[in-house]
């Protein structure tokens, strides 16, 4: 644990509105050197129409910028690239790219460019004419499908907080319906484009990137798999696994998410981080306002317990369960220990797979298959499981 650091010890403050001290973060900004050891991670590209909102994003999501901030942002004029390091699950980069670059300029390197791509998220501002974007949006998608079928295309309808309830869901239905006509005309009806309504002013725009980044991590089905039998026998209602620094889940259990639930399990980090940067017991060289020691409980007053742990330097389990099923925590204590066990030894096949065994976004081949879609792993949790 650590004191809260400020930024008067010598640090000028950097825009970041951040509930973490400031070693807790994704370390300095890339800006726009080159890193090899970056190369082979899949990359996120953030793409659309000048003022849309694509620095923003990227701030408010992984640079902790609180939304206001994002006023004072300046227009990117080139393209900028932001290494996302800090846990094993999440470790990705992202390229925002200048509004008012030119698509048919021949300087410009598709190849490279969309080769490494994981996922390209195209944002729309639901607040201004959209026409333009759309055409944009056909235009990228098609020239990026041509070069990488495996790319993952995410269409954020953003800033929709300036939107009633009836105008989101219309805005949605005539951007998605063009959308796919538009590919359709242009002989592309295979390629598959999801919709997200997101804001930077609420919880949606995390959501919606946990959805995106979920996407890119092989281990989803194993993670999704731990987590649905935690829930199963520990009476957990939903539990999420949180990459702490981002509030991005990156698994869930097979329940629906509603994004109520969502949001105050990212309050209750907010709390957690807060208290413990705050009270916390501040170590010589190493602030660490989340360490394995954090777990946090909360009693709301409907019944219901939100439960935190730490699973790693960068995970936390948030769970939430009836206060009833509550009186069983030395079950649900054991069950996360198990749960923790299994993960790490995800994290470990993880790290083994760094090898020329690895494919082209770090996914582990073993004995010529899927590790994770074996489901080796989910074993471990049931042996140790006591009966509850
Ligand atoms: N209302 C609202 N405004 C937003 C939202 N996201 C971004 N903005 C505002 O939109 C403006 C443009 O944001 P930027 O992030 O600079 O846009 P950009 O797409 O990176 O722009 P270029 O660098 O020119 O391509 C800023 O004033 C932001 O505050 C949102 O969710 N809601």
């Amino acid at each position: 644990m650590s004191s809260y650091q400020d930024d008067e010890e010598g640090v000028p403050f950097d825009g970041q509105a951040s509930s973490f001290p400031k070693e807790f973060g994704y370390g300095a900004f890339d800006g726009d050197q080159d890193n090899n050891s970056a190369d082979h991670k899949p990359r996120i590209l953030l793409m659309g129409l000048r003022r849309s909102g694509k620095s923003s994003i990227q701030k408010v999501v992984f640079h902790k910028m609180s939304p206001n901030e994002t006023l004072f942002l300046e227009s990117t004029n080139k393209i900028v690239k932001d290494d996302i390091n800090n846990s094993s699950f999440v470790q990705f980069q992202i390229w925002d790219f200048p509004g008012q670059i030119d698509f048919f300029d021949n300087c410009f390197d598709f190849d490279n460019i969309f080769g490494g791509c994981g996922a390209l998220v195209f944002v729309i501002d639901a607040q201004d004419d959209y026409l333009d974007a759309l055409n944009k949006l056909n235009l990228i998608v098609t020239k990026a499908y041509k070069v990488n079928q495996n790319i993952k295309f995410e269409v954020f309808i953003h800033k929709v907080d300036g939107l009633g309830d009836d105008s989101k869901m219309e805005c949605q239905r005539d951007i998605h319906q063009r959308a796919i006509d538009d590919l359709s005309d242009s002989g592309f009806d295979q390629i598959h484009l999801s919709f997200h309504l997101t804001s930077i002013y609420d919880h949606s725009i995390f959501e919606a990137f946990s959805k995106v980044v979920q996407k890119l991590i092989t281990q989803l089905p194993a993670l999704e798999n731990l987590l649905n039998i935690l829930n199963t026998n520990s009476a957990i209602e939903k539990s999420f696994l949180f990459d702490v620094v981002s509030k991005i889940y990156i698994a869930t259990d097979s329940t629906p998410v509603d994004m109520q639930s969502y949001e105050l399990c990212c309050d209750m980090i907010d709390v957690a981080i807060d208290l413990s940067s705050i009270y916390g017991v501040k170590e010589e060289q190493e602030p660490a306002a989340f360490d394995e020691q954090s777990s946090s409980l909360i009693k709301l007053n409907n019944g219901t317990v939100l439960y935190l742990r730490e699973v790693n330097k960068f995970l936390a389990l948030v769970c939430i369960l009836r206060e009833d099923n509550f009186d069983h925590k030395g079950i649900i204590d054991y069950n996360f220990l198990c749960f923790r066990n299994a993960i790490q030894q995800v994290f470990e096949l993880r790290n083994k797979s760094q090898s020329p065994m690895t494919n082209s976004i770090g996914s582990p081949v073993v004995n010529g298959g899927h590790l994770m879609g074996d489901g080796h792993l989910s074993p471990t949790l049931i042996d140790e499981q006591p009966l509850s």
